[in-house]
Parts: C-alpha cells; structure tokens; sequence
C-alpha cells in the first residue's frame, strides 16, 4: 500500500525518509512550489513542499520551539518579533507564548502554504489567530529591505536552499536582518543538517559571523528531517551576548506546561556539537 519517499539526490543522496500514507489530502501546484499534504498512518498529518517534508503533526514542535526559544531567551526583551517564512504557523504559535512581546509579524512568500495550513494543520495555523500576529505574503528579502532597527528578534523559518529560499541562506540576506534588527537583536535560520550538509553550514556560520558578533551553531532532534535532526544559527547583534545561556527562562513548572521539546537546560545542551562537526563548524 501507500508510502510517501523523501527522496532528493543532491539534498541527501542515497537515503530516504518513508512515511506510510493513510490517505491524501491536498495535491496543489501553487506559483512557487507543489504542495503535498497526506494523512500518515502514524505522524498525523504531513505537509510537503516540492516533495521535502516541512512538517509533521507529531514531531513538528521539536523544530518549532527551538527555532524560536533559542532567539526569543536570548533576548532581554523582545517585543516585535518577526518570522520570514513559517507559513504553516507553528513559530507563531512559539512567539506568542512569552508574554513580553506586543507583535508577532510573519511573511511568506506562498499564501496556498499558509491557507493549506489553516485547512490541515489546526494544531501550528492556530498560530495564525492570536491578535499580536499580522500576516504578510510576499517575498521575505523584499520585506526586509522596508525595514530598519524595527525588530527584537527574526526568525527565518525557511524551506532548503534548493528552490525559492535560496537567497534566505546568503551573506546579503544576514546583512538585510542585521539592518531591520535593533540594538540587541537576536536571528535564528534553519541551518540544515551536520549529517549531510557540512560545507553549507560551515560557509554558513562563515557568512553569518560577518555580519553578526555572535553566531553559533545549535541543533534539535526531529525523526521525520533526514537523518533525524536539524541545526540552526543562533546569532546576536550584541556582542556581549552569549546566545548558549538562556538570558531569561520560565520557572520549571510553566516551562514544562508550555513547551514539550525546550527547556532551559536543552538551550544550553543544543549547542554542544559532535568533535568532528565542532572542528569542521568553527575550524578555520
Ligand atoms: N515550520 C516548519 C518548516 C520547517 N522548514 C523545514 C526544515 C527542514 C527542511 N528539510 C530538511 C533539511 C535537512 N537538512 C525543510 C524545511
């Protein structure tokens, strides 16, 4: 019977990722991307775009709260918090759970992303609904460059460098947030995966420590992304920051009622590489 393959030669060749496939839901080509959403047997629903798996209803918060509560407890204090990409919802739904921030602002490019999403992903797109978020469509990079020290924090929430996020992975790009972040504004970026992308996340860090003074690399554990984790950047404008300590943390009791994958003590961990990707990473 039906099983959904993950397969992409030049992203990660010679593996796959199978999900079985109870039934399809939506089957769209939008004007950026072919958009897949299926009901698996056993991760819920599952959203794909142009046959990459973005996210799954049973593992998606693992993803989701890192790559927003790395960036949002490295700041003292953000209060206009905005997400490039996202479009299936579930960063928002991170941001609005500190109660500093006044406006949560997201822009992606693909609106059949965002509608598909508010259709069968209830559980992210519920991000969509709280009264600080205003949506955006559009081009992120565009956005951006209408901005200047407007931002606490930026979270790209981007597919693979492979098709419209190319740019999103690209020295300019850093310089265009580093511009529309305040004074001490913090970024996280999808930073793909030290299993199969070494060079891109090296040439990454690269680019991001020319724009940033700090700009380190951390990762969570997610089992439906190739080979079952995904890294960020963690980057901050202050260059006395030390984005690998959370600058402000929920007590113990609301922290585990809030999130399922973050806690205080896995900011710290997520930054603690393997020796080979530490010297590959960070080496000169
Ligand atoms: N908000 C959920 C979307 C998350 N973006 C995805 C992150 C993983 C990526 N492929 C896996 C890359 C493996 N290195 C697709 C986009």
């Amino acid at each position: 019977d039906g099983w959904f393959r993950e397969v992409s030669d030049e992203l990660w060749p010679g593996q796959a990722m199978t999900l079985r496939v109870k039934q399809i839901l939506h089957v769209e080509k939008s004007k950026y991307q072919d958009v897949l959403v299926f009901e698996s047997t056993d991760y819920g629903n599952v959203l794909v775009l142009d046959g990459v798996i973005q996210a799954t209803e049973r593992d998606e918060f693992a993803y989701q709260e890192m790559i927003c509560h790395l960036a949002m407890n490295s700041h003292p204090n953000p209060k206009k918090v905005l997400v490039i990409g996202g479009g299936d919802g579930g960063v928002l739904r991170e941001i609005v759970k500190h109660d500093c921030v006044e406006q949560a602002v997201l822009c992606d490019i693909d609106e059949c992303v965002i509608r598909v999403s508010k259709k069968y992903l209830p559980g992210m797109s519920v991000g969509f609904e709280h009264p600080k978020v205003k949506v955006h469509v559009g081009d992120g990079f565009k956005f951006l460059a209408d901005y200047k020290n407007e931002f606490d924090v930026i979270i790209t929430d981007s597919s693979d460098p492979e098709g419209p996020a190319e740019a999103l992975f690209q020295k300019p790009y850093f310089e265009l947030l580093h511009e529309a972040l305040t004074e001490k504004g913090c970024i996280t970026t999808q930073a793909e995966n030290i299993w199969l992308h070494m060079p891109l996340i090296k040439d990454l860090r690269k680019a991001c420590a020319e724009v940033f003074p700090v700009a380190d690399y951390a990762y969570t554990t997610i089992p439906t992304y190739p080979s079952g984790q995904i890294g960020f950047m963690v980057c901050s404008k202050d260059p006395n920051a030390n984005v690998r300590k959370p600058l402000r943390t929920w007590d113990s009791a609301e922290e585990s009622k809030l999130c399922k994958y973050y806690n205080k003590e896995i900011h710290a961990a997520s930054f603690i590489l393997p020796t080979w990707a530490r010297n590959f990473i960070y080496g000169e």
